[in-house]
């Protein structure tokens, strides 16, 4: 599914109008039509219950009114406020406002503080706000009444629906522009924006539904976009079916360089995250002193033990057993738990020049991939790299903030300087290729916020790669599998409780599930 800007999303709007001779008011009329089943979900048969409806003068607002329209002729009680002045409601959206005048539909202004007093009483008294003020016309902070009125909205915590955006986010970023509506429900028009899909945004959607308003498909398809969302569709045309003859050497060879003393749980939740998701054969290089650790959790994985200097030995003829192994290897990934030692970045350093097969670099060995920046553009094969905000900012110079305000982007830059994919962790994970193409993620939760989920993150993505999925599409289902499987697996613990081996164990059924999906399809 496609991902618009506000821009492409007037510019979609635009064609379908002049090109496919659909009017903006049968958009409109849709628009209010999808919500209104939304707002009687919310009022479930009860009619005591009151609607607030708050009404911008665009065409935002423009859904509002007809929503009202709707709810009215269903015997709501539905009473209108509008924000601003309403001389400026023009074209579709003054079809929407005169029509609910004529139909003698209760209308209140908010011009000044004045128009609060009534405003508040009618709030107190509702049971349900829809929030029709702005949607992709905002394009500068929320100031003034509309200020006022998104923070007692805010106050009262009724059931809120926003109308395509929350009020106040930004349908470009996802940014807050002065302050915006916490919504219980947000009903997005025919394709998500931008706003509605990165934070902060995904704090204030509250549940975000995608409701088709009657653009036609063909238009879609020809339509810019910014990004495109990862759906269990998508993984439907990655997931490759597996053939009945096929022996573990389809299924790849792949390495995994993880774990150091007391970080030997990254390496093991890695590794078992890999052979749960599918891989043919798990080689480990470990510290030779943790091998018989190792050999006891993980009984799939073959280990490949390397010795590491000790005291004043210099040398680390270690890490040729490593490049041995790497050489057998359809895959490699490196980093979990691995440790930021010199050992670590002759590893990196070694695996960066000589790997013939696709690297995936996470966690220690991003930590110390700033100081070898220039060797990506040397790799012989693709990389993937899967940083958090933290190592994103080690390796971009760039802070924490910077980078969540500005993730589509910082990702979507590092990846078009040094050619690599780039999985930005996070709440809805971005991801970008080498071309500057983004895709984001739909799934997973505050949860997956816990020790040890980005090594079953890499864990999985090795699997996929290493099961020869081409590179973007084993870094988008990956993805989503990691966050479904932290979804399943709060089902089960809570987001308090669960714990990464909770996630590992999940794996499995998704995948199958997803699969059998296509099978049934096929
Ligand atoms: N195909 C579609 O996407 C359809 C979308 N619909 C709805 O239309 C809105 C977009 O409407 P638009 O008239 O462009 O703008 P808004 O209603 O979002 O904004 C109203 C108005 O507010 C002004 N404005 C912007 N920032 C501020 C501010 N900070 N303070 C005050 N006023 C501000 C600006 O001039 C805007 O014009 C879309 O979200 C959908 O809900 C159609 O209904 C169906 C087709
Ligand atoms: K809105």
């Amino acid at each position: 599914m496609k991902v618009l800007d506000n821009q492409q999303m007037r510019l979609l709007d635009r064609i379908t109008t002049k090109e496919y001779k659909i009017p903006g008011l049968i958009l409109m009329e849709n628009a209010g039509m999808n919500t209104t089943v939304e707002v009687m979900k919310a009022l479930n048969e009860d009619y005591r219950k009151k609607v607030i409806i708050i009404c911008g003068t665009g065409n935002n607002g423009g859904d509002g009114f007809a929503v009202a329209r709707h709810l009215y002729n269903k015997d709501v009680q539905v009473k209108v406020y509008i924000v601003g002045d309403e001389k400026s409601i023009q074209n579709d959206a003054k079809v929407n406002f005169e029509a609910i005048q004529a139909m003698r539909v209760s209308i209140g202004v908010l011009k000044d503080e004045n128009d609060m007093i009534d405003f508040n009483l009618d709030l107190m008294k509702s049971d349900i706000v829809v929030d029709a003020i702005f949607g992709t016309g905002l394009n500068k902070p929320v100031k003034g009444i509309a200020n006022e009125v998104i923070g007692v909205v805010n106050k009262v915590k009724r059931k809120i629906i926003s109308v395509d955006i929350p009020s106040g986010i930004s349908g470009d970023t996802g940014k807050v522009l002065g302050s915006a509506i916490r919504a219980t429900k947000t009903v997005a028009y025919q394709l998500p924006k931008i706003g509605n899909l990165t934070a902060p945004a995904i704090e204030y959607n509250g549940e975000l539904l995608i409701c088709p308003i009657g653009i036609p498909q063909e238009a879609i398809s020809k339509s810019q976009y910014e990004a495109k969302l990862i759906t269990e569709k998508t993984l439907k045309d990655i997931l490759p079916i597996r053939g009945l003859n096929s022996h573990k050497g389809n299924y790849g060879r792949a390495l995994m360089i993880a774990g150091s003393r007391g970080m030997t749980g990254a390496a093991i939740l890695a590794s078992k995250a890999a052979l749960r998701s599918g891989v043919g054969m798990l080689h480990l290089a470990i510290p030779e002193e943790l091998n018989d650790i190792l050999e006891t959790q993980l009984t799939e994985v073959m280990t490949v033990p390397f010795q590491v200097p000790k005291g004043n030995a210099k040398e680390f003829t270690g890490v040729e057993d490593i490049m041995g192994s790497l050489q057998r290897s359809n895959v490699v990934a490196l980093g979990p738990g691995l440790g930021r030692s010199k050992e670590t970045e002759v590893i990196v350093e070694r695996v960066l020049r000589e790997a013939k097969c696709p690297v995936i670099l996470d966690a220690d060995a991003l930590n110390v991939l700033p100081k070898m920046l220039k060797l990506l553009k040397k790799v012989k094969s693709r990389c993937i790299l899967t940083p958090h905000p933290g190592e994103m900012a080690k390796l971009t110079g760039l802070s924490i903030p910077e980078i969540n305000e500005n993730r589509i982007k910082v990702a979507k830059d590092f990846s078009r300087k040094y050619g690599v994919i780039v999985v930005l962790k996070g709440a809805s994970t971005v991801i970008t290729d080498e071309e500057g193409h983004v895709y984001l993620n739909t799934t997973g939760n505050p949860g997956m916020a816990t020790a040890g989920s980005g090594d079953v993150l890499t864990g999985i993505i090795t699997a996929l790669v290493g099961q020869k999925i081409n590179l973007i599409g084993a870094a988008m289902a990956g993805v989503y599998i990691h966050g479904r499987s932290g979804d399943e697996a709060a089902k089960i613990t809570g987001e308090y409780g669960m714990i990464a081996s909770d996630m590992v164990r999940e794996v499995p059924r998704i995948i199958t599930e997803i699969v059998n999906k296509k099978k049934a399809f096929d």
